[in-house]
């Protein structure tokens, strides 16, 4: 095997694929794709998400070899044991990862801080949009330009194939990918937001994007209803032949491939930086969640041979994930009963009607964390390889057992509480942490006060948590806690934490020259229903509109 890398599987099928880059759908019905294949399709046909066969495991040796990379160095040795070199050839991959990363304001592209005592941050916002979802969506955005050339050599117009990328955001996806994708050629990108529940510089990095291939709609809505609509054009067999739909979101692969560089780059830096840690230590990474993507990409990091003492989810109060580490029980609505059963918090905490609360770090404001999934394929494969039968009964049962959850959570608004083995299985590698709004503003303020560090309101979600699990595990084990986000893109919870801290000043200590002006610049959006076949029609005409365009030579 290439890389010195093994992975336990039972040897490739094919020649040219080995288990880590062919693919299978959680839910059972699809398997054997290949990178290009998912990636293009973003969602399986059986409404599942796709994973590799086998998560690759790297000998130590191999991985501490790679301690001194640079960023895109270390990304192409994770990344490409996940593509064939048949559909990939090294040099293009290397072009692509190089290509993705140029557009970072630091070489270091995702660099370690130290920020008090055994915590450090993981600051991933220095991309064109001032997010961590920059990391995988530059990469995502020339990947599929990298598909599309090869696809439409020698093609004229309506013979082209064009992807229909639609997405939903709760504010950061939508401008990274939009980013990401503005201006290529052979791709149309429809962006969800639900109106009036981003933040208004979120809300102007999108909207300010005039390319003739960027479509911003607004949904009478929250974050769920419009990853929902997104979900229904994907299960929709009509719009999905004709307009090749295509996913930005989590749901997509490649995100969480691209994030998976991050924790062994992390990992790397703090051996640098740090005189008592070791290649080799366990380290906490804390991470702040809502579609559980980002904290995914650790898991899989820990999979691959990294040493991970726990991952921390840090939820804000929309907090399904925390509630099911805590009960084993995964509902959309929180019950009435004691907070111990996964019921109304003590706090107090009203949930809307349905079921999401507007919080102070609004990107996390998902109540179905649709990477949850993957995940519950990995405890119900784990679960199911106990049985001592082969790996391919496995795999069936994981599949089986993941629809019958995901339908109990669509028919039934939840499922659980699931069987023992598998919540504990899930709490080995996994604590959780709820951190409310008035926590949030209060660990804004105290970082502050303590360190003169702004922290933007869902890092402080982490941050938060990455306290509370210092006093769990003690201070020998240090935490990376993930910086998603930077301040500027919250001045609301910002300028309210930090109000009466006489030496503050948002302009001067926070605002980047990026963000200047913006408000003053031109917008397009769209209004939009509720209802994904009012969005679907919507999809048809401006894709239609943009074609003719494109087709009598003016885009
Ligand atoms: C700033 C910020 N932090 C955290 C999250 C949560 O990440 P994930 O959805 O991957 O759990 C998001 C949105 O996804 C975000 O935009
Ligand atoms: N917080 C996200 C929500 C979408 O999550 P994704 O990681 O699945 O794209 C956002 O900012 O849009």
């Amino acid at each position: 095997m290439s890389n010195g890398v093994a992975t336990n599987g039972n040897g490739s099928q094919d020649q040219t694929h080995t288990p880590s880059q062919r693919y299978l759908s959680t839910r059972g019905e699809d398997s054997g794709l290949s990178f290009e294949d998912v990636v293009l399709k973003g969602l399986a046909s059986d409404g599942g998400l796709y994973i590799p066969e086998e998560v690759p495991v790297v000998p130590e040796s191999v991985w501490q070899s790679w301690k001194d990379l640079s960023f895109t160095d270390l990304a192409y040795n994770i990344i490409s044991l996940y593509i064939s070199p048949s559909e990939i050839p090294a040099e293009d991959l290397k072009d692509i990862i190089n290509r993705s990363y140029a557009t970072f304001r630091t070489p270091d592209v995702t660099p370690l801080v130290h920020l008090q005592g055994s915590i450090h941050l993981l600051e991933l916002f220095h991309g064109p949009t001032f997010a961590f979802k920059d990391v995988a969506l530059q990469f995502l955005g020339n990947l599929f330009e990298y598909f599309l050339v090869r696809k439409n050599q020698g093609k004229e117009g309506r013979d082209r194939y064009h992807l229909t990328v639609v997405g939903a955001t709760s504010g950061d996806t939508g401008s990274a990918a939009i980013y990401g994708l503005r201006g290529k050629k052979d791709v149309s990108v429809f962006m969800l937001h639900p109106k009036g529940k981003v933040s208004p510089v979120q809300e102007l990095q999108m909207t300010t994007v005039l390319d003739a291939n960027v479509h911003n709609l607004a949904v009478t809505g929250n974050f769920d209803n419009c990853q929902d609509i997104v979900k229904a054009l994907f299960a929709d067999p009509e719009i999905n032949s004709t307009h090749k739909l295509g996913a930005v979101n989590s749901i997509n692969w490649a995100r969480i491939l691209a994030q998976t560089v991050y924790y062994f780059y992390s990992y790397f830096s703090l051996a640098r930086q740090s005189e008592s840690f070791n290649i080799g230590d366990n380290v906490r990474f804390v991470v702040p969640s809502g579609n559980f993507g980002d904290i995914l990409a650790g898991y899989f990091a820990f999979r691959m041979g990294l040493p991970v003492d726990k991952l921390v989810i840090a939820t804000n109060e929309n907090d399904i994930l925390d509630r099911f580490w805590k009960t084993g029980c995964y509902t959309k609505k929180p019950v009435s009963g004691s907070k111990a059963e996964g019921g109304v918090p003590e706090d107090g905490v009203k949930a809307h009607e349905d079921g999401v609360k507007e919080t102070m770090s609004p990107a996390m404001d998902i109540m179905v964390s649709s990477n949850f999934e993957r995940l519950l394929w990995f405890l119900a494969y784990q679960f199911a390889s106990s049985a001592g039968m082969d790996d391919e009964w496995n795999k069936k049962q994981a599949g089986q057992e993941v629809s019958s959850w995901l339908k109990d959570l669509k028919e039934k608004g939840g499922f659980g509480p699931v069987y023992k083995d598998v919540l504990e299985s899930a709490r080995r590698n996994f604590e959780s942490e709820r951190v409310s709004d008035q926590e949030t503003l209060d660990t804004i303020k105290s970082l502050y006060q303590e360190v003169g560090y702004v922290l933007d309101p869902h890092t402080a979600v982490g941050v938060e948590a990455a306290r509370r699990s210092v006093k769990r595990a003690g201070s020998d084990i240090p935490h990376i806690s993930l910086s998603t986000a930077h301040p500027a893109k919250f001045s609301g919870a910002v300028t309210l934490a930090l109000q009466d801290e006489a030496d503050f000043d948002f302009a001067a200590k926070v605002l980047p020259q990026e963000f200047v002006g913006l408000d003053q610049k031109e917008k397009r959006v769209n209004d939009v229903a509720n209802d994904w076949t009012a969005v679907r029609e919507l999809v048809r005409k401006q894709v239609e509109e943009e074609l003719t365009a494109r087709d009598a030579g003016s885009a």
